[in-house]
């Protein structure tokens, strides 16, 4: 059996320091890191700590935090790691934080290819559906992430005992079931705090609800209505808004200054043109009408420019990079300061990926959702267009037609739809959530280091 000691805040005796070296060191194992450090796979973070690790004994210990994600689309990692640099502005080295795919890392097929079977399933968009929706009840999902444990909950197990977690954060649909269990079968229900962060704005699937989390954090009224339906309670259910990095909130740029930064036209109204991290979405076809219908037919002058963020969609960013474009047009690949680029345009044209929406909101742009994801993407075009701060058209001519009516004629509806964009907003919720965690864990008072060890059959526990 191992046992843990929770040592107190301030004074500690030699006892104390004696009980610790003697139990080893699970309370303080942490000490050794006095700064916070990130997504760090140091293996030594035991060694050579003794003289830190007095230096350090009676002081409340970094706190390890593990967040479960996996880059199925860019949206969980967008959201894992705005909610890790959230912790950090927050509250410094109190928390120790470590962004992980642990089904990746650890478990065998076909968790560890999540990522490739989700692009060959949303190109082949019937199958997606199909996947979806079958997998909906409760019995069916319930039975395929059993047989997943069956196989896996020890490789998973072991992933997660690597970070010795005293808080799970998951931002991914998958990842409830299974390291719940996992806590479960180590007796450690009690010990972790587990919360599930959900990062789709409207029609999610009902993996997404666990009874058995300590917080599910909703990102909208809609998704908190489901949560209570799927047999979460008041008590367990917020509701702050989707998590985005606080970089879009911060230090605001202004219009004109990021036009120089990213040596854009300083005075032609700009369109920016994406389809989420993988960039999705007749992104092309978008892009080619609004090269023509963005040239004024008399004067045969640019009335707009476009910029195109391709993503990791390196075949479409080559592509469009070759063409001969008679409007200023930038083509990206993968951007890592996207609060930029939407920062300097006056409207966007998007999947209706929900990282991607949020965040143009608190930009204040309007936006143009041509493509949803069956499923969890449904339920994002009613969100914006209902709330007027967009529309919703699969058509590129008539994506372009309304640009150029915003950029000439329309522009008064541009702008209100601006301020409703804005009113929708909710730039504070990563903070709102890091807060509430935070919460959670003084609630627990100083917390001892977790009793990880390696457990007997997973059959205990179904
Ligand atoms: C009788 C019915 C047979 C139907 C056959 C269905 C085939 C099942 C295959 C894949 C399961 C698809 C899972 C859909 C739910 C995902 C929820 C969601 O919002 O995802 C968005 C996110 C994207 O952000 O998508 C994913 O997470 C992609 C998941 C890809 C799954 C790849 C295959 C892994 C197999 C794991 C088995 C676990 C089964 C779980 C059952 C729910
Ligand atoms: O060059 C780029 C392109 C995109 N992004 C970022 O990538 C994220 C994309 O996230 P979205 O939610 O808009 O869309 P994805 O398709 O990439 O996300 C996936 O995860 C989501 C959950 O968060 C949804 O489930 C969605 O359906 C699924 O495809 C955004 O934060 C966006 O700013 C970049 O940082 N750089």
């Amino acid at each position: 059996m191992v046992m843990t000691v929770a040592y107190p805040k301030k004074a500690v005796s030699l006892t104390e320091k004696v009980l610790q070296r003697v139990y080893g060191n699970h309370s303080t194992s942490s000490s050794s890191n006095l700064g916070c450090s990130f997504d760090s796979d140091d293996d030594n973070e035991e060694d050579g700590e003794s003289t830190v690790e007095l230096m350090q004994i009676g002081a409340e210990r970094t706190k390890n935090v593990l967040i479960l994600m996996s880059d199925t689309g860019g949206g969980h990692r967008a959201s894992a790691e705005a909610i890790r640099d959230a912790f950090k502005i927050e509250f410094g080295d109190e928390y120790r934080i470590f962004v992980k795919d642990v089904c990746k890392e650890y478990a065998g097929w076909p968790l560890n290819d999540m990522e490739r079977s989700y692009k060959f399933m949303v190109k082949h968009v019937q199958l997606w559906k199909v996947a979806f929706h079958s997998t909906s009840p409760k019995w069916i999902h319930s039975c395929y992430l059993a047989a997943m444990a069956a196989y896996y909950a020890k490789e998973v197990e072991a992933g997660l005992m690597e970070y010795k977690p005293d808080i799970i954060i998951s931002v991914h649909p998958l990842m409830q079931h299974i390291p719940l269990w996992v806590l479960k079968w180590q007796g450690l229900q009690k010990k972790v705090i587990f919360v599930t962060v959900i990062t789709d704005l409207n029609t999610c699937h009902p993996t997404w609800f666990h009874p058995r989390v300590n917080r599910c954090y909703c990102p909208s009224k809609g998704v908190a209505k489901r949560a209570s339906y799927f047999g979460l309670e008041e008590s367990q259910i917020r509701v702050f808004g989707l998590p985005i990095r606080p970089s879009f909130v911060r230090a605001v740029i202004s219009k004109d200054n990021l036009r120089l930064e990213l040596q854009m036209d300083p005075i032609l109204p700009a369109v920016l043109l994406m389809g989420g991290g993988e960039g999705m979405g007749p992104v092309k076809e978008t892009a080619m009408a609004l090269g023509e219908s963005l040239l004024d037919k008399e004067t045969r002058k640019p009335i707009g420019q476009l910029i195109i963020i391709c993503g990791r969609n390196r075949t479409l960013a080559s592509t469009l990079q070759s063409e001969e474009w008679k409007i200023p047009v930038k083509v990206r690949g993968f951007e890592t300061q996207m609060e930029k680029w939407m920062g300097a345009c006056d409207c966007i044209i998007t999947k209706a990926g929900p990282g991607t929406i949020a965040e143009a909101l608190i930009r204040g742009l309007p936006i143009i959702l041509n493509d949803y994801i069956p499923g969890q993407e449904k339920g994002n075009v009613p969100y914006v267009v209902d709330n007027g701060a967009g529309v919703f058209t699969r058509s590129p001519k008539e994506t372009a037609r309304i640009v150029t009516q915003w950029f000439s004629t329309k522009t008064d509806e541009l702008k209100r739809m601006s301020e409703n964009a804005l009113k929708l907003a909710q730039p504070e919720a990563v903070v709102d959530i890091v807060k509430d965690i935070h919460g959670l864990a003084a609630q627990r008072g100083p917390l001892a280091r977790v009793p990880y060890m390696l457990t007997a059959s997973f059959t205990s526990i179904i």
